[in-house]
């Protein structure tokens, strides 16, 4: 079976406060959106790599990368569930197979390291499978004005980042299920769950950090400026 996979990537980037959507933003002289895709055409499994971009995308069409062979690349939506689902039904029009594997990566995931790709790929099954961080702190919950309520037992706690994978068919089913019944979808395994699965959590590095705030910028600096 083909593995494929779908970049999520027509957020506007609110919470970066920037002037760009934060995919657009340039790190060491490449956007972050370049980053990661780079990094994902370096994972030789990959059959295709499907890209949803906003409609009005002003950037993506005149990047290099995007004339790459194995990128391919449709609308996103509303919400980062719909931008997926439409990159899955983009993909089963040009031909991949609902048993075929997908994985699902954040275009705001730039650090992405292969060996947490070939793991998680390893890893696959029918359930899916994605890659996380074990919780390193105390956990609290507090009230919308900051009083702490309660520390949360983090036994087991994990930040589920991306990549996450599942077969094709299975993931997209499970999406289409979630959003007819309005059930909360804010990752993959979200969606699987709610149909009853139970995707299995692979360990990866926490620098696979999600950039979101306007000081998540010099740390994935950090990091990709230590990696070349
Ligand atoms: N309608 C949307 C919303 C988000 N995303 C993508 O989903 C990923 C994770 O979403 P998030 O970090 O929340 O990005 P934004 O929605 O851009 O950020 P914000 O919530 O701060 O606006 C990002 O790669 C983003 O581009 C998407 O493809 N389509
Ligand atoms: C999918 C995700 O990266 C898992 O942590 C995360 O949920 C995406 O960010 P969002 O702000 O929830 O869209």
């Amino acid at each position: 079976m083909a593995l494929y996979a779908v970049v999520p990537a027509a957020g506007v980037g609110k919470r970066m406060k920037a002037d760009r959507p934060k995919q657009y933003l340039q790190v060491n002289g490449q956007s972050i959106l370049e980053h990661t895709l780079t990094r994902l055409l370096c994972f030789p499994m990959f059959e295709k790599i499907m890209i949803a971009v906003n409609h009005d995308d002003p950037f993506f069409h005149n990047m290099p990368v995007s004339k790459d062979v194995r990128i391919l690349n449709c609308d996103g939506g509303k919400e980062r569930v719909d931008s997926v689902l439409n990159g899955l039904n983009a993909l089963v029009q040009q031909g991949a197979d609902v048993s075929d594997w997908v994985m699902v990566h954040d275009v705001a995931r730039p650090c992405i390291s292969l060996n947490d790709i070939q793991r998680l790929y390893d890893a696959r099954n029918e359930h899916g499978a994605i890659i996380g961080a074990p919780v390193r702190d105390t956990m609290k919950r507090t009230d919308a004005q900051g009083n702490i309520i309660e520390t949360v037992e983090r036994e087991q706690l994990w930040h589920a980042l991306t990549p996450q994978l599942a077969p094709l068919g299975v993931l997209k089913k499970a999406i289409e299920f979630s959003l007819q019944n309005n059930l909360p979808v804010t990752d993959e395994a979200s969606a699987l769950e709610h149909v009853g699965l139970k995707p299995i959590m692979i360990a990866g590095l926490a620098s696979n950090i999600k950039v979101t705030h306007p000081d998540d910028l010099a740390m994935i600096t950090q990091f990709l400026t230590n990696e070349s």
